[in-house]
């Protein structure tokens, strides 16, 4: 019997080129000067380039390195958190200043409430930390999404791609494995959820089908026909 809905972001309720086409592209743009004006006044972004010279081996007096080491992490779409971090507290402004607002299906939108309504506790698993969650369905094209879920987790929990991360998020919800659904576009991510006991269904949104074994969904009326089974 499911009871908890965990989903990803990008490719599950909001569209790919969102996230790489208008949120990652602002934060290229804007995280140098946000770096440079902010650090004197904000304990969060000094944290923040702490933990980058940590990583990156980058000398931490060294500013100009750090938000050389950034735009590399950006351009290649690391899920490093200090960079998660950093970004959301850019695209804050982006949204609160009317630049863009939060992508999600319209099926996304429409379940996310049905399935809230119908008791199903649901929660957000992404790489994006967890203010950039807040602000995407926040700010959504939808409305004010954030009533639905329950939680947010973020790589603060661990990565995506590992089964300890998924054992890590049982363990706060409190709940049988087997009682969480996890949706993702990203099949490495449904695998490492299976290891730690939870059922998944993978969102292929575009494209062709590949042969699998696993459960496919189109898009969240799909996966409501799957919970509507169970
Ligand atoms: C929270 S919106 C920005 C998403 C993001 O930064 C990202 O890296 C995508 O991660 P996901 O785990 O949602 O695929
Ligand atoms: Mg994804």
């Amino acid at each position: 019997m499911i009871r908890v809905i965990l989903t990803d972001i990008e490719g599950t309720t909001s569209s790919i080129s969102f996230v790489h086409e208008v949120l990652f592209p602002y934060s290229a743009k804007h995280m140098a000067d946000f770096v440079r004006e902010g650090e004197a006044d904000s304990i969060e972004i000094r944290e923040q380039l702490d933990a980058i010279a940590q990583t990156s081996g980058v000398a931490r007096n060294d500013i100009e390195g750090l938000i050389g080491v950034l735009d590399t992490w950006i351009r290649e779409d690391r899920k490093e958190t200090p960079l998660k971090t950093l970004q959301g507290m850019l695209w804050e402004q982006g949204y609160q200043q009317g630049a863009f607002r939060g992508h999600i299906y319209e099926d996304a939108a429409e379940y996310l409430q049905r399935w809230h309504d119908r008791g199903f506790r649901l929660f957000v698993y992404s790489s994006g930390s967890v203010k950039a969650q807040k602000l995407i369905f926040g700010f959504s094209e939808a409305g004010d999404l954030t009533p639905f879920f329950s939680g947010f987790f973020d790589t603060r929990i661990g990565g995506k791609k590992d089964p300890e991360s998924y054992g890590n998020i049982i363990n706060e919800l409190g709940v049988e494995p087997g009682t969480v659904l996890f949706l993702s576009d990203v099949e490495a991510e449904l695998q490492a959820a299976e290891s730690a006991g939870m059922q998944t269904i993978w969102l292929i949104r575009e494209g062709d089908i590949p042969e699998t074994q696993r459960q496919v969904a189109r898009d969240f009326a799909e996966v409501d026909r799957f919970l509507l089974q169970r």
